[in-house]
């Protein structure tokens, strides 16, 4: 397996060996040892699959308090993927990574807790799954913008299609006290 980092520390490009042979392809998806030998942790406690059509961006999001670690890939289609660094005191405060992945690819990116995470689609359609480190916490899920110019996040689709709550999310300045987790703790 090929893991590669990021401009962010923690946030990690993973390729898992994959065997083909005339019947088609073979691979470990997950295996809990040995993402844990590239730091990630062995408890992933719930697994998500959202489809959505071209253009679609969901996101930016993440949980505070009660953050949820994701280890997102792509079974159909292609996404562009992005981790947010949103540690308050962080010296990548406000920085952001991307990565394309898709079916294709067959690319996994781990985006660590305390970290905002959305993608936006490529594709005519993307089957997106992902493991969490975390149970979804309705009440404390948080949503920043996807164009807060501040972060000045390059996505691929300059007029995508939003839920009513990324379209009127905050950005990160205009993020309260106590809304946003703190780095180091
Ligand atoms: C996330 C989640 C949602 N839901 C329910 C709540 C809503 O009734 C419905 C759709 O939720 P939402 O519009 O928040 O779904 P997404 O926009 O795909 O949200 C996700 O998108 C970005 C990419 C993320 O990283 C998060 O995992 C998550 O926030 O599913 C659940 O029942 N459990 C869950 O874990």
């Amino acid at each position: 397996m090929k893991v590669t980092e990021t401009e962010l520390p923690g946030v990690l490009v993973f390729e898992p060996r994959v065997f083909g042979d005339e019947r088609g392809f073979f691979m470990e998806t997950f295996n809990a040892r040995r993402y844990a030998e590239h730091g990630l942790p062995e408890r992933f406690v719930q697994d998500n699959l959202s489809r959505s059509a071209h253009g679609v961006l969901r996101g930016l999001h993440f949980q505070h308090p009660n953050p949820q670690g994701k280890l997102v890939s792509v079974l159909e289609g292609e996404v562009f993927d992005v981790a947010v660094d949103i540690r308050q005191g962080s010296p990548t405060f406000g920085r952001w990574t991307g990565v394309t992945l898709s079916a294709e690819n067959k690319k996994q990116f781990y985006v660590p807790p305390d970290f905002a995470h959305g993608f936006v689609v490529t594709s005519e359609v993307a089957l997106f799954y992902y493991k969490c480190t975390d149970y979804y916490s309705p009440q404390d899920e948080r949503s920043l913008r996807w164009n807060d110019e501040e972060l000045g996040i390059e996505w691929p689709v300059s007029s995508p299609t939003l839920s009513e709550k990324d379209r009127e999310a905050p950005r990160l300045s205009e993020m309260g006290e106590g809304e946003l987790p703190v780095y180091g703790v």
